[in-house]
């Protein structure tokens, strides 16, 4: 039965001649309990957002962009066993370890996931997420499709998966030319790749274009794709 069904027939007070805690002991009394105080939804569970697409699309950019506009987000820090570039920072951009502490992490299971991705192994640790969230950070992974692809496989449903994309091939191809980090030769085998993982944006929940010039647009979308997570009544659960 509905408790609108419940109310008991006593007189209330006439509005305009009752006090509003008059009026409210009156519904109070009417209804037969107290009104709640108490938030009128639990607080949100800590969210997994994984952001992943291909190599160029502008995914540390994006990145970036969250780390600026919001709050309350953990950025997990990469394992890498590659030498640090000038210009990185140890614990910032990467925990740059040696090639045998990496395997010795793989070995005592600190890992959520692990790939070579060209010549170098990266892995996501555990522990960083575990102690954020029990902070109630959300979390935020960035990985390579096929690392996408490996979450996906672990933590199923329990994250939101968002699959970034510029707005044209062509576009992407341009961006990787014009940040000039490749030879010629790497810059193949990363556009060969692209294509490839265009094919798996099916497996991705949302799919975002961060078009040339547009990057706000793009943050902002992810960061409603965060807030509208958020306000699900059935929210993922991720256990790590
Ligand atoms: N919306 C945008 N408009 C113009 N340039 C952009 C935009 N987004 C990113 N870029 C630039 O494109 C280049 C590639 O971006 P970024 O390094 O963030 O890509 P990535 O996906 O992290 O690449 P990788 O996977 O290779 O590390 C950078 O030089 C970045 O500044």
């Amino acid at each position: 039965m509905s408790d609108a069904h419940k109310v008991k027939s006593t007189p209330l007070p006439l509005l305009d001649k009752a006090s509003k805690p008059e009026l409210l002991r009156a519904l109070e009394s009417s209804l037969g309990s107290a009104f709640s105080t108490g938030p009128a939804s639990p607080p949100p569970a800590p969210l997994i957002v994984v952001i992943s697409g291909p190599s160029g699309v502008g995914k540390d950019a994006v990145i970036r962009g969250l780390q600026e506009s919001r709050q309350g987000l953990h950025f997990v820090v990469t394992a890498t066993s590659r030498p640090m570039r000038p210009g990185e920072v140890d614990g910032k951009d990467y925990y740059f370890v040696s090639k045998e502490q990496f395997l010795s992490m793989v070995e005592r299971n600190e890992l959520l996931e692990y790939a070579l991705v060209y010549g170098d192994y990266k892995g996501i640790p555990k522990k960083q997420i575990r102690e954020f969230m029990a902070l109630g950070h959300d979390i935020v992974l960035r990985v390579d499709v096929q690392g996408a692809e490996t979450l996906r496989r672990i933590l199923g449903n329990s994250a939101v998966f968002v699959f970034l994309v510029a707005e044209s091939e062509l576009k992407l191809v341009e961006r990787l030319i014009d940040r000039k980090t490749e030879t010629a030769e790497a810059l193949l085998v990363r556009i060969a790749t692209a294509r490839e993982e265009m094919k798996h944006i099916k497996n991705f929940d949302y799919v975002v274009v961060n078009a040339e010039g547009k990057l706000d647009s793009a943050v902002k979308t992810v960061e409603s794709i965060i807030d509208a997570e958020k306000a699900k009544v059935w929210p993922r659960r991720a256990v790590i």
